[in-house]
């Protein structure tokens, strides 16, 4: 077995310019953009020719003339212009839902193949704020934006051809003002593209801090929080809109100096087109037809701007969705091995393993070294933050341990390939280990191609029959948001069926600390020692009845093993264990 590790990071465009990193997500539908740009152009030539045809309609009739003929044609226009810009709206907008589904795609495929180390860093509702709000961002600026821009060039260009016909001198001074004040603005671009990625990033913070208090929804209402969580979700409101303002005061002054460039350019044609017709080199006429045209140029510099400024927005957004984009994925990470899960129980081995959260932190695991043989009960106990969970983490290679060796069936978990050590894997863990959705759609989680004996089979030996039976829509049961609407033993139970149904050969559980009641009690207890004659179990034991049950028991303490042996041998050697017997087991 040989995996191959390389790890799936920043893709071939890591490179490239950001504006060309935006203009990719449009490449897939430009032929569709062009198409829209066409059509609008086309509705806007049939808005321009109507006050021509306007004009024919009333000559006609000051003619005396029959108007049938101008009249059809005006309504032509008419419905051409109105069908064929509707269409062109359509187009772009459906172009701008296109790009918006691609980067979401792209951004929520990056984002379940992160490594679990990074995902723990992130905040979860910031990350779906740039799934939700950034991708959305880049909407306006690949569409309207860009079709707007181009309109905006030829206009500008048209403009300035006729302006060089009419004066070259004028044309000269016009272009020096237009120059110098739109590379002012050009050095406020930047500063719009930093606020609005600040402004995203305080609606991402605003998401971060909502989703706190809805996650933890009923101890916000138990320890009487609600105005307080009220006033920090508030709070975190106030400064994006903070943000957003700072957005807005570029953006106008970004505005002003486009109008401040074309009134000065007034001013200055008019002073220097004053002087040249006084000096006769040219004539009044053309004066004014210059300033006429000078004016014509408000409209596509102003677009040009607004094109600008969409574009910062873009970047911005890019800038985050890139941020989540380029972190590496998990080393071959990609393919879950659906349907090669099965065989026989492995065993774990454990050899001197050091860990450590951070380069900076404390080791948690300080040489830890155990085995665990093939089928069976082993049972993990140790006082809280003794390293339990950490061992589960390395085995699922949430996390990569920095020293020593860990074999899952003889073979480095290094060397397996990732989809399937991951399939040869059951998980349970302790919270939580409930989704939303109906009781099959849990239980099929983990493997959607099991038949339905499967998962009769699993129900029977997860005790969950009876509840099945007993619920008004069986297996179509919604379990409400993380299970909330069964009780803790089932929760557990639901997860023990879900990770069975993947057949592991190494059920790794992390036993739920709350407090069962009997019934609850007696069947996880006849479940798992039910698993651990079928396959390899490695439990998280908070029972005692568990730990009386397990083959063999690990003591950990403070990241290291302190002891191994059955209940009966530890409770007579090992005095940590006989404390943590008499006071950390819940009696059962
Ligand atoms: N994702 C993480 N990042 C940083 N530190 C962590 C992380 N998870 C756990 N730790 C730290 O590692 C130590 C061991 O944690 P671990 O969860 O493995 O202990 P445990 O024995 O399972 O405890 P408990 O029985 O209370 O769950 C703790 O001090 C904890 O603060």
């Amino acid at each position: 077995m040989s995996g191959d590790n390389r790890e799936t990071g920043q893709g071939a465009d890591g490179e490239k310019s950001p504006v060309r990193l935006l203009l990719a997500y449009i490449r897939p539908h430009r032929k569709i953009l062009v198409a829209g740009g066409l059509l609008g152009l086309v509705g806007s030539a049939a808005g321009l020719a109507m006050p021509l045809l306007a004009k024919y309609v009333v000559d006609a009739f000051g003619a005396e003339r029959s108007m049938a003929g101008p009249l059809v044609a005006l309504t032509i226009a008419v419905v051409v212009g109105a069908v064929v810009s509707a269409g062109g709206t359509y187009l772009m907008e459906r172009t701008g839902e296109g790009i918006v589904l691609s980067a979401r795609r792209r951004l929520v495929a990056r984002m379940l193949r992160l490594k679990v180390a990074d995902v723990d860093r992130l905040k979860p509702g910031d990350l779906l704020s740039r799934v939700t709000g950034d991708t959305t961002l880049l909407r306006s600026v690949l569409t309207n934006g860009i079709v707007d821009s181009i309109g905006a060039v030829f206009m500008l260009i048209g403009a300035i051809v006729m302006m060089a016909l009419m004066d070259g001198v004028l044309l000269l001074v016009t272009l020096l003002v237009v120059v110098v004040i739109g590379g002012m603005t050009g050095l406020i671009m930047p500063r719009i593209q930093k606020a609005q990625h600040q402004a995203q990033e305080a609606v991402g913070e605003m998401g971060a801090v909502l989703d706190r208090a809805l996650q933890a929804y009923r101890t916000v209402k138990a320890s009487g929080a609600e105005e307080r969580e009220v006033e920090v979700v508030g709070a975190a409101a106030a400064q994006a809109r903070d943000r957003g303002l700072q957005v807005a005061g570029w953006t106008s002054l970004a505005g002003v100096s486009t109008w401040m460039a074309v009134q000065i350019a007034f001013l200055c044609v008019l002073a220097v087109g004053g002087a040249r017709v006084a000096s006769g080199a040219l004539e009044v006429s053309a004066l004014i037809a210059f300033l006429l045209y000078l004016f014509y140029l408000v409209a596509p510099i102003g677009q040009l701007v607004e094109g600008a400024v969409q574009l910062q927005n873009g970047l911005a957004a890019l800038k985050r969705i890139r941020e989540i984009e380029d972190l590496p994925g998990e080393p071959d990470g990609q393919a879950v091995a659906v349907g090669q899960a099965g065989g026989d129980p492995v065993g774990l081995r454990f050899e001197d393993v050091v860990f450590r959260y951070g380069e900076d932190r404390a080791a948690v695991h300080d040489g830890v070294s155990f085995e665990v043989p093939p089928g069976g009960l082993t049972a993990l106990v140790g006082p809280s933050g003794a390293g339990k969970s950490t061992v589960f983490a390395l085995i699922e290679r949430f996390y990569e341990h920095q020293e020593g060796l860990i074999t899952v069936g003889g073979v480095d978990i290094r060397d397996w390939p990732l989809a399937d050590l991951r399939a040869a894997l059951g998980y349970v863990e302790q919270d939580a280990p409930v989704l939303a959705g109906t009781l099959r759609e849990n239980l099929l989680f983990a493997a959607p191609e099991a038949t339905e004996e499967d998962l009769r089979g699993a129900l029977t030996r997860t005790r969950l029959d009876d509840l099945v039976a007993r619920l008004p829509e069986g297996l179509e049961t919604p379990v409400g948001h993380r299970g909330v609407l069964l009780s803790g033993g089932e929760r557990q139970r639901v997860a023990i069926a879900r990770a069975l149904l993947r057949k592991p050969r190494l059920l790794l559980l992390d036993e739920a600390t709350s407090q069962l009641d009997a019934v609850n009690e007696l069947r996880l207890r006849e479940v798992i020692a039910e698993v651990a004659t079928e396959t390899t179990v490695l439990v998280i034991a908070h029972r005692l009845s568990t730990v009386t049950n397990a083959d063999r028991i690990v003591v950990m303490e403070s990241g290291g093993v302190r002891a191994v042996g059955t209940h009966a041998e530890l409770v007579g050697s090992d005095d940590l264990y006989r404390e943590l017997a008499a006071t950390q087991f819940l009696v059962s």
